[in-house]
């Protein structure tokens, strides 16, 4: 459904010279990327889920860093396989983040943390970037997958969550509940029912109808509104909702309207004035995408002016690391203008924090992360073909599993199969994603010690970005 999903990088892709499979540098560590399972963990993995897996290597090796308060259950899942993690409750400033990036073979951040060029060109150790969340604008996808670094988010676990908080948005600004609540609390009765509306029969304008948004279209079906949206692709309308052919079109019939598109560069500042002005007079607006899809000065004029009756923001173009205070040093001249204007609903990015999203997220990103370190597997990956073996046993005791990223040219497999040629080859899968192209083998009756030689003549053609043998 998300476009922002398709990631086909366009730039040649520069080799990886130093890392070896584990982020090690071969020329200091020749051999701890294909050390045997410690016996400590007795060479199984410990989740239920992933039950009789022969564990390939060290994971006591794999250092990981949390960022952005990772929920417990994905840091649960992360130390259940040994890895070494460190799990902060914030971002961190770009010179902070270059630092720790060094040191790291994963990363899990959420929807804050800029894993720009810049840092992630620092990050010479870095296998997999794991977004606890579902965008992943933050990440810059085409670089990471031109390094061979696999990104996983959670592409739909917390939609829910924001559904239901536009819902209570849209009878929150109907209802004007928000200033009520603030002139009860300091002490004032002010019982009005002017331009106060029951929210049946009027109509839901939803703006990007993938995940959240169809969602949002039978939650407010259901309360009796009227529900059109608008996509760039032609999507199945759920109930009696109806697509419209433009943003114009919906603007003009909507007495709602929410946000749900990712950030692209068409959805930059999607809604500035035109579109204000081509919404109805007394209507709302909400957002809860990304901050960057509404020009909040614009916002703030139509909201003076009284054309827009009520808008709920929960999210921003600049956002704070962590939590504290906003808008002391915040330099936009907007931020004071927003916090003294009426029926107006601040929230601090809180779409998806609930506890049944954040444990959901925790649980399948974490997994994600898992298969990926030690599979291999990179079903889900944002930006890296999609690729599936079955697991590795411990009935396969002398296999080894080869992982090949590669530039996509001609006579790769050729001269990749020429190396495994004098072993079994028992299963391989290979498939490319524009420029990029990603192999997996399970060769049998391999030695410990060929291992290493596989994995040297792999880093020695061309093709190579990166090459990861587990067993
Ligand atoms: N406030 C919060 O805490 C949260 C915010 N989000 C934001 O919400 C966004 C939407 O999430 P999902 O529904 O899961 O994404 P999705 O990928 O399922 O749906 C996005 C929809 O927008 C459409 N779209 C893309 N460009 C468009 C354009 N220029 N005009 C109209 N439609 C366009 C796509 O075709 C797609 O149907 C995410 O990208 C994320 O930025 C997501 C989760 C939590
Ligand atoms: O899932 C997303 O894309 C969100 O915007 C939620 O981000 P968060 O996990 O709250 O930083």
């Amino acid at each position: 459904m998300s476009s922002a999903r398709d990631i086909t990088p366009s730039a040649p892709i520069p080799q990886r010279t130093v890392v070896s499979s584990w982020g090690q540098n071969l020329s200091t560590s020749p051999v701890a990327t294909f050390q045997s399972p410690p016996a400590s963990l007795g060479g199984m993995l410990p989740r239920k889920s992933v039950p009789k897996i022969l564990k390939p290597f060290n994971t006591q090796d794999i250092k990981i860093l949390l960022l952005e308060n990772v929920n417990q259950t994905g840091r649960d899942i992360l130390t259940g396989q040994g890895y070494q993690v460190e799990a902060l409750k914030t971002s961190l400033p770009e010179d902070q983040l270059i630092e720790k990036i060094r040191e790291v073979h994963v990363i899990g951040i959420r929807s804050k943390t800029k894993l720009s060029e810049k840092v992630l060109s620092e990050a010479k150790n870095l296998l997999v970037i794991g977004c606890f969340c579902i965008g992943t604008n933050q990440v810059d996808l085409t670089y990471a997958a031109r390094r061979g670094i696999a990104v996983f988010n959670s592409p739909f676990a917390n939609s829910r969550s924001v559904a239901e908080l536009v819902i209570a948005e849209i009878i929150t600004l109907a209802r004007q509940l928000g200033d009520r609540s603030i002139e009860m609390h300091r002490g004032t009765w002010n019982k009005v029912s002017a331009k106060c509306w029951e929210i049946r029969g009027k109509t839901l304008g939803i703006v990007g109808y993938g995940h959240i948004g169809s969602q949002l279209s039978v939650l407010a079906e259901a309360m009796g509104m009227n529900v059109i949206y608008y996509d760039v692709v032609t999507l199945m309308a759920l109930g009696t909702a109806r697509q419209v052919p433009s943003l114009e079109n919906l603007l003009e019939e909507a007495d709602f309207v929410t946000l749900h598109v990712p950030d692209l560069p068409e959805t930059r500042n999607m809604i500035s004035t035109a579109q204000l002005d081509r919404m109805k007079l007394g209507s709302y607006l909400i957002n809860a995408s990304r901050g960057t899809v509404v020009d909040i000065p614009a916002l703030v004029k139509a909201m003076r002016s009284g054309h827009i009756a009520g808008a709920a923001l929960d999210v921003y173009p600049n956002e704070p690391a962590g939590n504290g205070d906003y808008f002391t040093n915040n330099l936009n001249q907007w931020a004071e203008e927003l916090r003294s204007l009426s029926n107006l609903i601040l929230t601090p990015h809180i779409g998806g924090s609930t506890e049944e999203a954040q444990r959901a997220i925790g649980v399948e990103v974490a997994e994600a992360l898992v298969r990926y370190i030690n599979q291999g597997i990179t079903l889900g990956s944002v930006n890296l073909p999609e690729a599936q073996l079955r697991s590795l046993t411990l009935d396969e005791p002398d296999h080894a599993r080869v992982i090949y990223i590669h530039r996509n040219v001609p006579g790769v497999l050729r001269k990749v199969n020429e190396i495994l040629g004098d072993h079994n080859v028992d299963k391989q899968i290979s498939d490319s994603k524009g420029d990029l192209a990603y192999l997996m083998a399970d060769i049998s009756n391999v030695k410990y010690e060929e291992i290493k030689d596989i994995y040297e003549s792999l880093e020695g053609l061309s093709s190579c970005i990166v090459t990861r043998v587990l067993y």
